[in-house]
């Protein structure tokens, strides 16, 4: 059932089938004299016992619409529940919306003044023995409707896990768990409520909803309720519901006409679109443009609300408690913050994040809701506080920067203009590919209209007019071409051309204009600039700001990784700096998102940061003595490091002449070495000559002895032992020179042809010999030239030897091998 409905219903009394009276009653007490169109669309069929799956904009009354059903549903039961047993489950995904569910529970009760006893499930007990007691107590009560988060609805539904693990998503671990008995009885149940059910599927509840379903009766009634529907959630649908009947309730204008929205009409959205160093004095002039007001600004990560909270607070309201100086310092600190946030009523700063302990966030939460009229209130969170949360009177809501994940940005407006209210939200986008997001939520028909940028006059009031005369320095982005358009002409001509002209057209002309300003300078505001130099001198007296703003920054660019619309959220076109610029940081942190990014346009803030100093007296005399001790620490290692470093070298400088000992050792060795082989070489020189002596001693014939001595080569081969038939040369030479010595001849020439002779003698002597044993005649030539070519060779090799050092000794062992080859 899709339905198109204005703002406002019929009156509560035309339902059909009709409410009881008490019901009837108890909206009238609450001053509701018509029904919200979700209301008017789900009751019915609720209580005709269809499932019912039901999706309409934030603040458009689906807890009444669904509150009003179960105790209508339950009046009917013709059995009355047992004190264990439970007649209506209420899933929602926080503590806090559990809570505020839970107390519109009770009020409708009480003003029923039916009997039912609902009770509030939560997590956030900080020990065993609390939860033990909540159990405890929750028996005693024996409630028969209770209102919780999944995991302790879990708990109680289908008892407490009491070995074994459970993990994020509910699940239990492969060691398996035992589980205790349930402490309330489901069996009897009528109806399971889950509200704002995408987010319970988001946040990985999955595994604990199936926990809980198994524990419910089948006939039962299931309704899902939330202002943003997703793929996860039909398939929910699907395995959990039976022939449900669908409510989508459609916005339109106030008259009902123009464009379906998923927003409430009286909900105007605006987006300002110029560099992130410029946010805070924006906000600041914001709130002091306006009444007194209640304004909710979102960040995306529970560290940058932790610093913007201590930051503003010390901005809007420094006191003595929370500033380091005396009376005087903070006197003429006020005055100069007046100078850039002057407000004539006061305001005070909450912060609410998912770190923040149970008791804290409620009590914020508390605080915040009681601001009186006539005072305003900012209250920075996390999307912790985006969903459900009915804050009454907030006025305003700020996006610090747009959600991760972008169906919260219809949550995180939707605290504002509820139940048919007016209410502004204003979202900071950074120029660049950012800019699309505007036609990103249009798609999701979440439209935006721009905002005017503020400035504020040397006397401290604000205008929307550029000053006159503002310097357009240097190019904001880091990809901007140098075109020199200025930012006026886009940002504060919002209107231009809006009227008589053709739809498609202004349409084109608003996103070109849109994504002119990638190209924009923009016009420099000192003011602003100079406020953020001012934060700047804040936080470098106070320790706990500075060190939270340095979490902040890199936890935010972190963070601006994880945005699901990963094609308009790039972390590289992040202009980085100017960020770090708006979160007033002292100096740039070192992260690897840094790398790489030209950081000249930031400038660093003069101060030695162990200096700064805590406010709270005790912090600041532990971290000075903690301080002193790692400084004598890190003296005491330098010199330890100093001492190592001298031995070290010491026992360098003791090595070294070692060393030259060493080297100077072992020259002396070989040196030695070298002389003992010089010794060697001529002792056996020597005892070669003397063997040479004693071989030509043997030799009779003076001749040979001459040539011999000549050629002591030739010697020791016709004496050596082993050369036979040198032998019988020698023999052959013996008895030629007998013969010889009888024959008249010239002395020289004679004893060299005889030796000739004796040689040629000798071969032919072996010729024959070897003839006569091989039984062969035949002479070889041949052999003969072999010879001889091998004697001159011998001879030349000889010659040689004699030239080396080593002659002497040195005949090649294997020469007799080769010729006894060649003698072969
Ligand atoms: N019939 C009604 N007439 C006037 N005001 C109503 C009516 N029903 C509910 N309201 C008021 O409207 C406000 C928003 O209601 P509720 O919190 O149920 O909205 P919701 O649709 O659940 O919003 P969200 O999606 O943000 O959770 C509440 O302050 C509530 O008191």
């Amino acid at each position: 059932m899709a339905e198109a409905v204005p703002t406002f219903g019929k009156p509560w009394g035309s339902l059909q089938p009709s409410l009881s009276q008490a019901v009837l009653d108890a909206v009238a007490s609450l001053g509701f004299e018509h029904m919200t169109p979700v209301q008017e669309a789900t009751i019915p069929a609720f209580v005709q016992n269809s499932d019912v799956v039901v999706e309409a904009a934030t603040g458009s009354g689906k807890t009444l619409a669904f509150i009003i059903p179960v105790l209508e549903l339950l009046q009917r039961r013709k059995v009355k529940l047992a004190h264990s047993d439970v007649g209506a489950v209420i899933i929602s995904p926080t503590r806090e919306l559990a809570k505020q569910i839970f107390d519109v529970l009770d009020e409708v009760i009480r003003l029923t003044g039916f009997e039912y006893k609902p009770h509030l499930v939560v997590g956030g007990s900080s020990s065993a023995t609390n939860t033990a007691d909540e159990i405890s107590q929750m028996k005693e009560l024996g409630p028969d409707i209770l209102v919780g988060t999944p995991g302790r609805l879990e708990d109680v539904l289908c008892g407490r896990l009491k070995h074994g693990k459970k993990t994020k998503s509910g699940t239990i671990t492969a060691s398996g768990g035992v589980r205790g008995r349930p402490s309330a009885s489901a069996s009897k149940l009528e109806v399971c409520v889950l509200d704002e059910a995408d987010r319970l599927l988001d946040m990985g509840f999955e595994a604990s909803l199936t926990a809980i379903f198994s524990a419910l009766p089948k006939q039962r009634r299931t309704g899902l309720f939330s202002a943003t529907m997703s793929e996860a959630l039909s398939q929910l649908v699907r395995a959990g519901l039976r022939n449900p009947v669908r409510v989508q309730v459609q916005v339109r204008d106030k008259n009902g006409a123009g464009d379906e929205r998923r927003v409430p009409s009286t909900l105007s959205i605006r987006y300002l679109v110029w560099p992130p160093d410029r946010k805070l004095a924006q906000i600041l002039r914001f709130i002091q443009n306006n009444e007194p007001q209640k304004y909710i600004v979102y960040f995306s990560t529970c560290a940058a609300v932790d610093y913007f909270f201590k930051l503003l607070q010390r901005v809007i309201s420094p006191r003595l408690t929370n500033f380091a100086g005396s009376k005087k310092a903070l006197k003429e600190e006020r005055e100069r913050l007046k100078k850039y946030f002057d407000l004539d009523f006061p305001v005070s700063v909450h912060e609410l994040h998912g770190q923040m302990v149970q008791k804290k966030r409620q009590a914020t939460f508390s605080a915040f809701t009681a601001i009186p009229p006539g005072e305003a209130g900012i209250l920075l969170c996390t999307d912790v506080a985006s969903r459900g949360l009915d804050i009454p009177d907030v006025d305003c809501v700020i996006q610090w920067d747009p959600p991760t994940d972008p169906k919260s940005f219809a949550h995180r407006c939707g605290r504002t203009a509820r139940a048919g209210r007016s209410g502004q939200a204003l979202v900071f986008l950074n120029p660049g590919s950012e800019e699309t997001y505007v036609d990103f939520l249009e798609l999701r028909k979440i439209p935006m209209s721009p905002a005017d940028y503020l400035w504020q006059n040397e006397d401290g009031g604000i205008t929307t007019e550029t000053p006159e005369g503002a310097q357009v320095s240097g190019r904001f982005s880091d990809d901007g071409d140098e075109s020199n358009a200025v930012l006026s002409d886009a940002s504060n001509s919002k209107d231009d051309g809006e009227d008589g002209e053709d739809k498609g057209e202004s349409e084109q002309k608003k996103k070109k204009k849109r994504f002119s300003s990638l190209h924009i300078k923009y016009p420099d505001d000192e003011r602003s600039d100079r406020l953020l130099d001012l934060m700047r001198d804040i936080i470098a007296t106070d320790r706990s700001i500075y060190e939270r703003g340095k979490l902040a920054f890199v936890s935010f660019v972190q963070a601006y990784s994880k945005h699901e619309a990963t094609y308009i959220f790039r972390q590289k076109e992040l202009p980085i700096i100017e960020v770090a610029k708006g979160f007033a940081l002292l100096h740039l942190p070192s992260m690897p998102e840094l790398r790489g990014r030209p950081t000249g346009r930031f400038v660093r803030y003069e101060i030695d940061t162990d200096t700064i100093p805590y406010v709270d007296n005790k912090r600041e005399t532990q971290r000075l003595a903690k301080l002193e001790a790692a400084q004598k620490e890190k003296k005491e290692a330098r010199q330890h490091k100093a001492a190592e470093q001298q031995s070290e070298e010491k026992k360098k400088k003791k090595k070294k002449p070692n060393n030259t000992n060493a080297w100077s050792e072992a020259k002396e060795a070989k040196e030695r070495a070298r002389e003992r082989k010089l010794k060697r070489i001529k002792k056996r020189d020597a005892h070669a000559t003397l063997e040479e002596t004693r071989l030509l001693e043997k030799i009779d014939d003076p001749q040979l002895r001459e040539v011999l001595a000549k050629d002591p080569l030739l010697a020791k081969r016709m004496m050596s032992k082993r050369d036979k038939s040198l032998q019988d040369i020698k023999l052959m030479a013996a008895r030629q020179q007998a013969k010889a010595s009888s024959k008249q001849s010239t002395q020289s020439t004679q004893s060299t042809q005889s030796l000739e002779e004796v040689i040629e003698n000798a071969k032919k002597l072996r010729r024959s010999k070897r003839a006569s044993s091989d039984g062969s005649s035949d002479s070889d030539s041949s052999n003969e030239d072999g010879w001889e070519a091998e004697a001159r060779k011998e001879k030349i090799r000889a010659i040689m030897a004699k030239k080396t050092k080593r002659k002497r000794f040195s005949f090649n062992p294997g020469f007799s091998d080769e010729e006894a080859e060649n003698e072969e």
